[in-house]
């Protein structure tokens, strides 16, 4: 639904080195990109720095060639950016439901009211059926593979252009990672969605992304078919060290 592009980014924290400096990525128009690298690799602190969350010390981040770099983190969702972070982020107090809900209400000009709303949260049952089966269930109940279903789910309700998603697949069983991953990679190819998946999962982030760009060193330093990078053992070593 949008093109992010991302020009000579330098991020760093404190007085520190950079930890990403003068990246140049492209994420095009309902294209899926798995972002990989070791840890520390910066993969987080570049979705962050994309929500404004990050010190950016130069560079620009641009949607659709609009420049975001001097927006709020709220006027970068309201303009359909949206992020998953890591760690499976619900409001364990609410429940299943009154979480979706509350997702429904970021994007500028929805109409993100009465049955509209319904509407959006009733889909997500439809796309996520353990959640349907627990929607009056409070969060901290969820188990940990619900609980992800859950974060995604409430991103997805707010209809965003881009997702980005911090290691959706950390610490879950083989099973519930396939079934969230095909999820993402559906829901992206219906909706036209554009999608950074930054995992560690490197096999599951490539078997649903078009692209795989590998970070090292604050740089990219690889950026090829996902097709391409999942088949090819001498790429892999190079780049991914197994
Ligand atoms: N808030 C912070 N303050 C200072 N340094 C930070 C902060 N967040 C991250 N870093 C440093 O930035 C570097 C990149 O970290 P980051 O979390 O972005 O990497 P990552 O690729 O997401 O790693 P992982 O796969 O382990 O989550 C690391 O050296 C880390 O210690």
């Amino acid at each position: 639904m949008s093109t992010l592009t991302i020009e000579k980014l330098t991020v760093g924290y404190g007085d520190g080195a950079p930890v990403l400096d003068g990246l140049e990525l492209e994420v095009p128009d309902g294209a899926v990109v798995a972002l990989l690298g070791a840890n520390g690799a910066g993969k987080t602190t570049l979705l962050r720095s994309l929500m404004g969350l990050a010190p950016v010390r130069d560079g620009r981040v641009l949607l659709d060639g609009t420049d975001l770099t001097a927006l709020s983190t709220e006027d970068r969702v309201r303009r359909g950016l949206a992020l998953v972070p890591e760690g499976r982020s619900v409001v364990v107090e609410l429940t299943v439901a009154e979480n979706l809900r509350l997702g429904t209400c970021w994007k500028k000009g929805r109409k993100n009211k009465g049955p509209a709303r319904e509407a959006a949260v009733g889909q997500m049952y439809e796309l996520f059926e353990p959640l349907a089966r627990r929607r009056d269930a409070a969060g901290h109940t969820l188990s940990g593979g619900e609980r992800q279903m859950l974060a995604l789910a409430r991103a997805l309700v707010g209809e965003p252009d881009v997702l980005l998603l911090d290691e959706p697949s950390l610490g879950l069983a083989p099973l519930v990672v396939a079934q969230l991953l095909g999820v993402l990679r559906d829901q992206a190819a219906a909706t036209g969605l554009t999608v950074l998946l930054a995992e560690q999962n490197v096999t599951g982030a490539l078997s649903v992304a078009d692209r795989g760009v590998v970070l090292s060193l604050g740089e990219v330093v690889a950026d090829r078919p996902a097709a391409e990078l999942a088949a090819d053992p001498a790429l892999r070593h190079a780049y991914l060290g197994f």
